[in-house]
């Protein structure tokens, strides 16, 4: 795979990280048909293959040099690391880029009837987990003794079946643990999607292709970022609704015809652009306020 000069990225086949890995790429304008069944599939618009995998397959697919490219959360990537080093093999990559999904954050999590004050409260207990090694470092850096058991899904129910006294699971909204009666105690990592590449030098063609792939994430993220904001403005004001708006350090401002009195300004803005704010330069006199998504950037 790594002789031939096309592209290898390793996603996650289906799971939460799945659709927007593929929405990412297509943004880039890296197009694939995709088919449920397949494994291996082709772009149809570059010499770009996806191989979808089980997400805790990528970072050893990635360390390995099996493929060139990985999209995989950071709490699967760090257990994996601590897991090769530990036992010594190969866990070498680099970091790309850190991608906004997969937001969520690993978290240790008690019966909602027991009570917990600080971490110390944790020695002696069992603690259910699909992140030993996580669990394990951290529970190093704060000298407590608990005990990290293993399971590869269904930790929520390990208090209830008596398989251990806590869990340690990924948490976004909160509902999985509530639902099973767990309350969330202690944050221990924050994770979110990773880009990464292996170590090993690419051919040119191979490394111009990631330069440009990489130049065009950085394009998708900055606009997802970005809002293109159009008004009508009093041209005596134009100061103060300068002033206002967020980002507006070098606003277009255009003349609009039949009136001397008012110009139309755009900008670009990298700043949220609050109902407060609308409200200001509405009481400023501005008028046709519009805050428009951006689709594609290039500096
Ligand atoms: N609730 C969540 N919100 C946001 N991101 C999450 C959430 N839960 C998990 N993730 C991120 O998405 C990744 C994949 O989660 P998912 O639940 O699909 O994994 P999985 O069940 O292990 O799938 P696979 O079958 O590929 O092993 C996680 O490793 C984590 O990085
Ligand atoms: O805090 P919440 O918003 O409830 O999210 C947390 C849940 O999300 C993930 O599982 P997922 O739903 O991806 O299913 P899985 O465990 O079957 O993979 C994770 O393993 C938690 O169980
Ligand atoms: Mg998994």
């Amino acid at each position: 795979m790594s002789t031939s000069n096309r592209l290898t990225i390793a996603i996650q086949k289906s799971g939460r990280l799945s659709k927007e890995s593929i929405n990412l790429l297509a943004a880039c304008g890296v197009k694939f048909n995709m088919h449920e069944a397949r494994l291996m599939v082709h772009s149809t618009s570059h010499p770009i293959d996806l191989l979808r995998v089980r997400d805790d397959d990528i970072p050893g697919l990635v360390m390995d040099g099996v493929v060139d490219l990985g999209l995989v959360g950071e709490n699967v990537l760090e257990e994996e690391s601590l897991e090769r080093e530990m036992k010594k093999q190969a866990s070498q990559y680099r970091s790309l880029r850190r991608l906004d999904f997969g937001h969520c954050r690993l978290s240790i999590a008690l019966p909602t009837e027991q009570t917990f004050s600080n971490i110390q409260d944790l020695d002696g207990l069992k603690i259910a987990t699909t992140y030993p090694r996580l669990l394990e470092r951290y529970l190093g850096e704060q000298g407590v003794k608990a005990k990290a058991v293993m399971l590869t899904g269904s930790v929520e129910v390990a208090p209830r079946a008596g398989l251990a006294d806590a869990v340690c699971d990924l948490v976004s909204t909160g509902a999985t643990l509530e639902a099973n009666g767990l309350r969330e105690q202690q944050v221990i990592f924050r994770s979110q999607v990773q880009l990464i590449q292996r170590c090993e030098e690419l051919s040119d063609t191979k490394q111009q292709m990631i330069d440009k792939l990489l130049a065009r994430i950085d394009g998708v993220q900055l606009a997802k970022e970005s809002k293109y904001i159009m008004l009508h403005a009093p041209k005596n004001k134009l100061k103060e609704v300068e002033d206002i708006l967020p980002g507006a350090e070098r606003p277009t401002i255009l003349p609009l015809s039949h009136t001397d009195e008012i110009v139309a300004i755009h900008v670009v803005s990298t700043e949220t652009l609050f109902w407060e704010t609308m409200e200001k330069l509405k009481a400023l006199g501005c008028s046709s306020i519009l805050v428009l998504p951006i689709e594609k950037m290039m500096g």
